[in-house]
């Protein structure tokens, strides 16, 4: 009789150290909710426990149903990549891009009617504006950006990701924050920071998972097996490096008591003014920018069998860029209380942004070249170069508007909404779906997405939402500048306020209308990302994934 030796199974010091943890929490969350002053705070610290407590029992399961060895780093000498937490981010990006527009649809048709508003402070405008914009920009963005990272890392690095459980902490743990900054804008819990709107408590936890994604990318970029970093792996970690700091200066906080959601800034009158653009404008510019210019460099070349056009062109305006962008802040502050001095510092570093933005531009744009023809037969190759032309648009119109004389008018009108969303829509949503669609069928092992047709649908339908979209505010915005600041001879103001309020509605019903017809594009991607997952053909070889990489 042989007796098999099966090595004896331990538990990592990462799930004990985990059960630990969150035992802890859950327990002392039970406490807050008890105590706490009021019962939207109560609720939170509820979603806390019942969080914790279900952790505790998905880690403990895991550990039961798990082999004693951990996931092997390669297999048969290939890197055995772990791509379910970049499944699960992938569809998480689906679900809350919907979400995202869908409430950005409902914001859009209240500035048309305030009908909508039905009376209900839950649902008015000022709180689902942020929802809009927390649910657009981090939920959706955030995801399409952990999860791209995640992806683009391993296979760049042909290493595993770093860390057993802390990949999924990562998404879970962000989707959680997702959850508890939402539920509190309706519940009215806000600190009132544009984009940064969480409580103290919404933002510790967002810290621990920030640092836990840094160390996670960080790791795999240690464990490389080439020699070079990918020059989308330097934007991954310029993002979140830098996300990291501008999170932890904006919201220097102290809270009344743990009981209470409330906290002051430590920063007070014109200093936390231009903290928070200081933040505001540097969420654009790693958050939106150069998170976003990681997918471009990676997901262009990569589809159309290219490498990048240019290796040092990609290094100059990648340096140029951060070094540039972090003093452009004072832009959001022209004729405030800002000392002059540094509203002209703001709009020259600004004006001078323009060259290492176009300088990425023109990276993406020119991989292509000696592949123009994919742009007619690609429809996603397509998405992707039109968004690159919307970064190359919304970079052009930023620093003109940066110029004092040009802010004077924009400033408080709808042309900021028409650059965001230009920004937003064009740029931000369109290289995301690009990279949705070439990331699907390699995680899933399918040959194609399930219908090229509904690509080409998606992007026409959402293409003249977002032309209806901004042309709308455009229009809105310089007719509303022209209307304030327009005057009798006799040195009356010509307009007053309703009327500017009454001209902008019919731009409202058409903003209204293209942004229904965005969404719209998102619910066909939806629909193909669910076909493709559960009937596309399986190959056995996913096409993306077995050419070189890029770089
Ligand atoms: C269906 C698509 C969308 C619609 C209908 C929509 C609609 C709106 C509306 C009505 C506002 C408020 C404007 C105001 O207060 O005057 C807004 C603000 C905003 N949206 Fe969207 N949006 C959409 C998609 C997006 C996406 C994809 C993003 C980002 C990736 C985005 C980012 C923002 C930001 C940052 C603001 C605040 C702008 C500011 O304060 O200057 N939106 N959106
Ligand atoms: C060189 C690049 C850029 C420069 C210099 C720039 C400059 C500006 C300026 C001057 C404003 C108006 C500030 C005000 O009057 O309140 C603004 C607003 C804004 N821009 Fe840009 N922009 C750039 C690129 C982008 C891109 C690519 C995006 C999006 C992906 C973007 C998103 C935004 C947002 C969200 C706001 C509204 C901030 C608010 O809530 O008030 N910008 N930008
Ligand atoms: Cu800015």
């Amino acid at each position: 009789m042989s007796i098999v030796q099966t090595p004896a199974k331990r538990m990592t010091g990462g799930e004990l150290g985990l059960i630990l943890v969150f035992a802890a929490l859950g327990f002392f969350s039970i406490v807050v909710a008890a105590k706490a002053y009021t019962p939207e705070y109560a609720f939170h610290a509820y979603l806390f426990a019942a969080a914790s407590i279900a952790t505790v029992f998905v880690i403990g399961n895991r550990y039961m149903d798990r082999p004693a060895e951990l996931p092997p780093q390669t297999i048969d000498g290939k890197p055995n990549y772990n791509m379910a937490p970049v499944k699960v981010g992938t569809l998480l990006a689906v679900f809350w891009g919907i979400a995202g527009f869908l409430i950005g649809v409902i914001i859009a048709l209240q500035m048309a009617y305030p009908l909508f508003n039905f009376d209900l402070p839950w649902i008015s405008f000022g709180r689902l504006r942020p929802l809009h914009t927390s649910a657009v920009i981090f939920a959706f963005g955030g995801n399409v950006l952990i999860a791209t990272s995640f992806y683009v890392v391993q296979r760049t690095s042909h290493a595993r990701l770093a860390g057993y459980l802390a990949p999924w902490f990562v998404v879970l743990g962000y989707n959680f924050f997702i959850v508890i900054a939402g539920t509190g804008y309706l519940l009215g819990i806000t600190q009132g920071k544009e984009y940064a709107e969480p409580e103290w408590y919404a933002d510790l936890w967002l810290t621990i998972v920030w640092v836990t994604y840094f160390l996670v990318f960080l790791g795999t970029v240690l464990k490389r097996k080439e020699p070079h970093i990918y020059v989308a792996n330097w934007f991954y970690l310029a993002f979140i490096l830098t996300i990291a700091v501008l999170h932890l200066g904006n919201n220097a906080a102290i809270p009344v008591s743990v009981f209470s959601p409330k906290s002051y800034i430590v920063w007070s009158g014109v200093q936390d003014a231009m903290v928070q653009w200081w933040y505001g404008h540097n969420a654009v510019g790693f958050f939106l920018t150069a998170g976003f210019l990681a997918l471009m460099y990676y997901f262009i070349p990569k589809r159309a069998d290219k490498p990048v056009y240019s290796y040092r062109l990609s290094i100059v305006h990648f340096w140029a860029l951060i070094f540039l962008y972090i003093w452009a802040g004072p832009h959001h502050l022209h004729y405030t209380a800002l000392p002059d001095w540094a509203q002209t510092l703001g709009m020259t570093f600004s004006i001078m942004l323009w060259m290492p933005s176009w300088g990425g531009m023109i990276n993406g744009l020119m991989t292509l070249s000696g592949a123009w023809d994919k742009l007619r037969t690609d429809p996603i190759i397509r998405m992707m170069v039109v968004a690159v032309a919307f970064y190359g648009m919304a970079t052009f119109e930023g620093p003109m508007m940066s110029v004092k004389s040009v802010n004077s008018l924009s400033h408080y009108t709808e042309w900021g909404i028409g650059h965001v969303h230009s920004g937003a829509l064009g740029w931000v949503a369109y290289i995301s779906f690009g990279a949705i669609y070439c990331l699907i069928p390699w995680l899933w092992n399918k040959r194609e997405m399930y219908s090229m047709k509904a690509i080409e649908w998606h992007f026409w339908v959402s293409t003249l939402g977002i032309v209806l979209y901004i042309c709308a505010m455009w229009v809105a915005g310089i007719l509303q500048g022209l209307m304030w600041r327009a005057y009798t001879a006799l040195g009356f103001l010509e307009y007053s306020f309703i009327e500017t309020v009454e001209a902008m509605h019919p731009l409202y019903v058409i903003r209204a209308i293209g942004g229904i017809l965005f969404l719209a594009g998102s619910l066909i991607m939806a629909w193909n990302v669910f076909m493709t997952i559960t009937r596309a053909e399986t190959v056995s070889q996913p096409s993306g994934a077995a050419l070189a990489p890029a770089e």
